[in-house]
Parts: structure tokens; sequence; C-alpha cells
């Protein structure tokens, strides 16, 4: 979205596209021309700014004293430019690296998470803090991907070419429960919460949202890289993000925005993250099931429909799977002959 003073930001926070999947690449290429873009985050760790994923160069800057021998360590011990997820370092055996992975902890994921799940570390899956891995070294970009990118006009337009087609009706604000009276007797694909679709029966699943604070500053640059990250659990805020470094915008003025982390409560917030524990999961395997024997044409997807922690690839690829499926209910001589 372009604000007030003529800067495009996105409402929603920080959205990066990074990808591994060139079939993926190759589909958003026909709505976009790309801007070739490599993120890079730091940490306010102890008054110092440092690279997040924590680094060789973070540990220079955060335990100067002991970066040398601990570099050395970490070399030996996993390999050049290797990376090592956290709950991992604090469980290895040395206990130099243990207490390491204990600083590292302390200082960027206990409160960056506590204020981003209202969870600690621990109990949420391995798999959210290990997307932040410790990385053994100099690499300062927060993806690894071959492709990274952001879409050339942003991503309002690259979604404007992909629904201008002649058969696609867009209609906002219309909720699903306006349309043929609710659960879909048609073939359809549904991106909404799943647990919303079916009227919370089985009581609502647990989401993370967040309320963004911009602010507009008479200057042409604020921060140090895109993003900084805020992990002090006293202070409310998770990050900042100053656009203009994310678009390559030429403006002589620039726009931060501010991401505070909250609850969400179903009907006033935008639910933003699943948050998957054992028991969220297994109600949303109650609801699939819910899913297929009562609406077996609807097709879930995305973050919301498969209460998945999805990057933007992968909600890419799940849709163009959906696309794909959806056909199969069309009768056979309909269908698209490489369906099968
Ligand atoms: O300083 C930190 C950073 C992260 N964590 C913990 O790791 C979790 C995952 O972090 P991340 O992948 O950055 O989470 P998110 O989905 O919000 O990231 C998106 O934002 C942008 C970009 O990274 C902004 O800089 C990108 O498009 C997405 O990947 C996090 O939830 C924490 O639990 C931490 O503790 N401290």
């Amino acid at each position: 979205m372009i604000n007030e003073h003529g800067i495009l930001v996105h409402s929603y926070g920080p959205h990066i596209f990074h990808t591994r999947r060139q079939k993926v690449v190759d589909f958003l290429s026909r709505f976009t021309a790309w801007r070739s873009y490599e993120h890079r985050v730091m940490a306010l760790i102890e008054g110092r700014l440092a690279p997040v994923p924590f680094n060789l160069t973070s540990l220079e800057i955060c335990l100067p004293d002991k970066a040398l021998k601990l570099a050395k360590l970490l070399t030996d011990t996993f390999g050049k430019d290797t990376s090592i997820p956290i709950l991992s370092l604090r469980q290895h055996d040395n206990i130099a690296l243990r207490e390491l992975g204990n600083f590292v902890y302390s200082r960027i994921f206990l409160g960056y998470t506590q204020k981003q799940w209202g969870l600690s570390p621990e109990e949420i899956s391995p798999a959210v803090t290990a997307r932040v891995p410790f990385r053994i070294s100099h690499d300062d970009r927060y993806f690894t991907d071959f492709f990274q990118a952001m879409p050339k006009a942003g991503y309002t337009s690259m979604f404007e070419s992909m629904l201008s087609h002649p058969e696609i009706t867009v209609m906002l604000d219309t909720a699903f429960t306006d349309i043929a009276g609710g659960h879909a007797s048609l073939p359809c694909i549904h991106t909404g919460a799943i647990d919303e679709y079916f009227d919370f029966s089985l009581d609502s699943l647990p989401y993370r949202s967040a309320r963004f604070e911009f602010q507009h500053l008479r200057q042409q640059r604020h921060l140090p890289v895109a993003v900084v990250n805020e992990p002090d659990s006293d202070i409310p805020h998770t990050r900042v993000c100053e656009y203009r470094l994310l678009t390559g915008q030429d403006a002589p003025e620039t726009t931060v925005g501010i991401e505070f982390p909250c609850a969400h409560l179903p009907g006033k917030t935008q639910q933003s993250y699943p948050v998957r524990t054992e028991a969220s999961v297994a109600r949303y395997k109650e609801y699939k099931k819910m899913a297929r024997t009562r609406t077996p044409q609807t097709i879930f997807c995305g973050r919301l429909g498969s209460f998945c922690y999805y990057n933007m690839d992968d909600a890419v690829l799940a849709g163009m799977g959906a696309a794909k499926a959806i056909l199969r209910f069309l009768p056979p001589r309909n269908r698209p002959p490489d369906l099968g």
C-alpha cells in the first residue's frame, strides 16, 4: 500500500520473498518483474547492534574477548559455513558451546519469542526458532535461498496482475457465508481459518496477531538495515522495519513500521500466525476430519486454512497444488489433459 506520504509500505508487516523453488519463481514471474534484494536484520543486544541470525560477526561484536576461541571451537565441531538450531547448541556436550548457546538464547530468543508467541521457545515447535539458526560463517543474510527478491512494483500490483482475467471476479468485503449460503456445494478453495469456517464447533484454534504502528520520519534514512529486532522483553515491540530499504523506493523521507505482537481475539484482530502446539495441531486434525466428511469439495489452503506456518513460497506452492486439485472435481471430459 502507498501511504499518505507516498511511501510503499506493507500493511501487515515486512514480507520478503525468498525461495529455493524454481517453479514458484516461474509462476510468480508471469505477474511481476523483480527487484533483487537480500534481506539483512540486526538485533539490539546490550546496546549494540549485531547481525541476526547470530553469526561469527555477531560473536565478535557481543563477545569480543572470546570470539576467536569460540569461532575455532564452533568451526572444529560443526564445520565451516554450517548452521545449528539454537536449542541444539544449548544442549551440546561441550560446556563452552552450551554456555554460548545460553548466551544467544537469552539475548536473542527468550524475550523476542515470549513477546511474539506469548510462550517460551521451549513451549513452541522447535521448527520455529530453527528458522533463525546460529550461523558458523560471516554470512549476514537473513535467508540463504538462491532466489531473494521483492516484486518490483509491490505485492498489490503483482496480485492485481494475477487477478486481471476475464473469468475472475473479485468481491471484496464479502464473507464466505454470504455466498451460496456458506458451506460450498460447488468445488471451492477456502483460504480463511478452518475453525471459523466450521463456526468454531470444535472450539477455536490459537493464533497470534500483531498491531503495526507506522511513523513517518523527515529524514532520508533511519535504520542501518531494513529490519532491526528488539529482543528485550521489557520493550513491547519485536521489530522495526524501514520499508524503503526493502522496496528500494527513492524518496527524500522515510516511513518505519513498528510491530507489536498480541493475542488474536476472534472477530477483533487478524490472525497472523497459527500457534502450533501438540494440543492445537490435534484440534486442527479434528477439523480436517470434519472437512473431509462434511465438505469434501472444499480444499483448505494457506496459513489459516492449513493451520501451517507457511512462508510465502510455501503458500504459493500449496495454492498451485490446490488449483490443480480443484480441477479433479470437473467431469473427466472437461479436465485439462495433463491432469490425468
Ligand atoms: O531476533 C529474533 C528472531 C527470531 N526469533 C524467533 O524465531 C522465530 C522465527 O523468526 P522469523 O522467521 O523471523 O519470523 P517471521 O515469520 O515473523 O519472519 C518473517 O518476517 C520477515 C522478515 O524476517 C522480517 O525481518 C520475513 O518475511 C519472514 O520470515 C520467531 O517467531 C521467534 O520465535 C527470535 O526469538 N529472535
